[in-house]
Formats: structure tokens, C-alpha cells, sequence
């Protein structure tokens, strides 16, 4: 998992991560009996209180944490190989990492959509039936913003759009190629983080159309972690789901269909 340290997924380990264990172990036939996960993330600070809090829980041997900016190409391919190394092999990744500031936009399509595709391209080295791996998941935090627009962030949107687009093209791509592997996203409305703190101050140039911001906010309320954790589980378990967009809102999740030009 990559962008674990503080945020959405954190909540998976505290909350319910090994609740889905079973389920997920019972996709491959290589795996051993339990679930083992590698944390990668840039935030050392932060990772080393969540290290001591979940080794203590579920114990060293099941958990490995890993220094890495997805912004460097070097540092993603040698935390895959440690894990590789560690674990002996990997099948599901989940792209979490991202970011949200209009005023540094280049970089927020750095992390949020090369970031994605550079580790999914590194991670297919391992996972891709075709290179000796035994096939896998891959599931990218996308947002409710690469769907619709969100007005007063024009790139984080198109950042979030592209790794839509991403998902479902390469979903296919996967298996026309006969690689073993599914590509989902996750589309999560307003969830209470670091990301959604101090929002006027992230949006740069548009910090004017904050309280067109707010009134979304209110519309579409917050969705609490656990719903997030609950259908990235979905789109891991469920073998129907490749290329899907799972939509979660304050109520509901449900899937966007993609629009089809060829009709
Ligand atoms: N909070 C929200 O309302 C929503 C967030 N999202 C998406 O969910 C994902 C997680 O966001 P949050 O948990 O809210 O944010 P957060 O700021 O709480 O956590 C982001 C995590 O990504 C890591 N990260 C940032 N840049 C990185 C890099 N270059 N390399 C490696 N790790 C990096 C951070 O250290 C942190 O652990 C993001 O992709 C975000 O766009 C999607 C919908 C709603
Ligand atoms: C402030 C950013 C905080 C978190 C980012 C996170 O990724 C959450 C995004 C959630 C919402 C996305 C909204 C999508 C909106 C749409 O689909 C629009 O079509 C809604 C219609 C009108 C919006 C008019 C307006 O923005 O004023």
C-alpha cells in the first residue's frame, strides 16, 4: 500500500483491515495463511508511531514499512523488490498516495497520476502472469473529483480524472494481454484528513471559490474512512470488478459506469 501512514488507510489497520483477510488470501493459490502488508510511504515522522502502534497489534512479522517518494522511480522499484524479497511475492497494490494544492500543480499531477502510473508499471514487473507472477489487484484512490468537476481545483480534478482514464484502459489492456491482473479505482466523496484540512489555503489561485467548495461539502457530507475501507475490500475481492469505478458517498457506494463512444 502506498500513502499509508496518516489518512484513509491508516484507518484500515486500526479499524478493519485483517477483518478481510479470509477473502483476500482466498484469491491465490500461493499465498500462506496470512495476510502480510507492505506500508510505503514518504512521512517518516509518522511512520514510526503507527510502526510501534501496529507491530504491537498484529506483529512484526506480517508488516514491513518502507521509505518511499512515489515522485522517485529508484526508490518505488527497490521498495517492490524488498517486499518481493520479504514476502515472496505480491498481489494486490493499492495507489493511495496523493496530494491536493492548485498553487504547486505540477507536482500534484506528478504524485497524484505519474506517481500511480509509474507504480503500477514497476509493480506489473511482479504481479504479470506473463513474467512469472501470479496475477493480482491493483486499486487506485481516484476521487468523486475524476468524475465530476470540483470547481475550485481544476488540476487536482484533471488529476483525478486521469487516473480514472488510467484505471480503465489499463484494466483492459491487462486483459487483452492476458497479464492475470484487475485495475479498479476507488472514487471517495469528502473524507475527514489531513488532505481535507485547511482547504482555502490549498486551492491557489481559485481560493475565492471556497464557499462553492463548502456548499459540495455539505451537499455530499463526509464519508468516514471505514466506508473507504470497506469498498477498496470490495474491489479486491470481488473477480467481477476490473476497470470498475466504485463510487463512495456518505450513504451509498455505487459504480460509475464508463461512457462509450463507440455506441
Ligand atoms: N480526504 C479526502 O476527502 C479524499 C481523499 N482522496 C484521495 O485519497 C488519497 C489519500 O488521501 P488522504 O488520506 O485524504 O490524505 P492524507 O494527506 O491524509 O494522506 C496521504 C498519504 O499519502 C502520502 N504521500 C503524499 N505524497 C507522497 C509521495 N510523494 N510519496 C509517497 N507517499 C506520499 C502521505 O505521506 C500520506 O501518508 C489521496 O490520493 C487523495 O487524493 C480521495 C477522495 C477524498
Ligand atoms: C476540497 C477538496 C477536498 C477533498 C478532495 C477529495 O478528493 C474530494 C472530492 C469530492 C468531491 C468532488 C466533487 C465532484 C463534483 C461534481 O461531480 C460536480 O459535477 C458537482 C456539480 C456542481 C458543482 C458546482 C460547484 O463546484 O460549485
Amino acid at each position: 500500500m502506498i500513502g499509508a501512514f496518516v489518512g484513509i488507510f491508516e484507518a484500515q489497520f486500526s479499524q478493519c483491515f485483517w477483518a478481510h483477510e479470509e477473502a483476500a488470501l482466498g484469491l491465490w493459490t500461493d499465498c500462506g495463511s496470512s495476510l502480510q502488508v507492505a506500508l510505503l510511504d514518504m512521512n517518516k515522522t509518522e511512520a514510526e508511531s503507527l510502526m510501534q502502534t501496529l507491530t504491537k497489534q498484529y506483529g512484526q512479522e506480517r508488516l514491513l514499512f518502507l521509505h518511499c517518494d512515489v515522485e522517485q522511480e529508484e526508490q518505488v522499484k527497490a521498495a517492490f523488490q524488498k517486499t518481493m524479497d520479504t514476502f515472496g511475492g505480491i498481489h494486490i497494490l493499492c495507489n493511495n498516495a496523493g496530494i491536493l494544492n492548485e498553487s504547486t500543480w505540477e507536482k500534484m499531477i506528478s504524485v497524484n497520476l505519474v506517481g500511480v502510473i509509474r507504480a503500477t508499471y514497476l509493480v506489473l514487473e511482479h504481479m504479470n502472469k506473463l513474467k512469472g507472477g501470479q496475477g493480482g489487484v491493483i486499486v487506485n484512490t481516484a476521487s468523486l473529483a475524476g468524475i465530476g468537476p470540483l470547481v475550485s481545483c481544476p488540476v487536482y480534478t484533471a488529476s483525478k480524472h486521469g487516473v480514472v482514464g488510467f484505471t480503465r484502459a489499463m484494466s483492459a489492456a491487462s486483459a487483452l494481454s492476458g497479464y492475470g491482473v484487475r485495475v479498479n479505482c476507488l472514487c471517495p466523496g469528502f473524507v475527514q484528513t489531513g488532505l481535507f484540512s485547511n482547504i482555502p489555503a490549498r486551492l491557489g489561485p481559485f481560493s475565492h471559490l471556497k464557499d462553492g467548495t463548502q456548499l459540495l461539502v455539505e451537499k455530499f457530507g463526509i464519508v468516514n474512512m471505514s466506508q473507504v475501507v470497506e469498498a477498496f475490500f470490495e474491489l479486491v475481492t470481488d473477480e467481477t470488478k476490473d476497470g470498475a469505478a466504485l463510487l463512495v458517498f456518505q450513504q451509498e457506494r455505487k459504480y460509475m459506469p464508463a461512457v462509450s463512444v463507440t455506441d
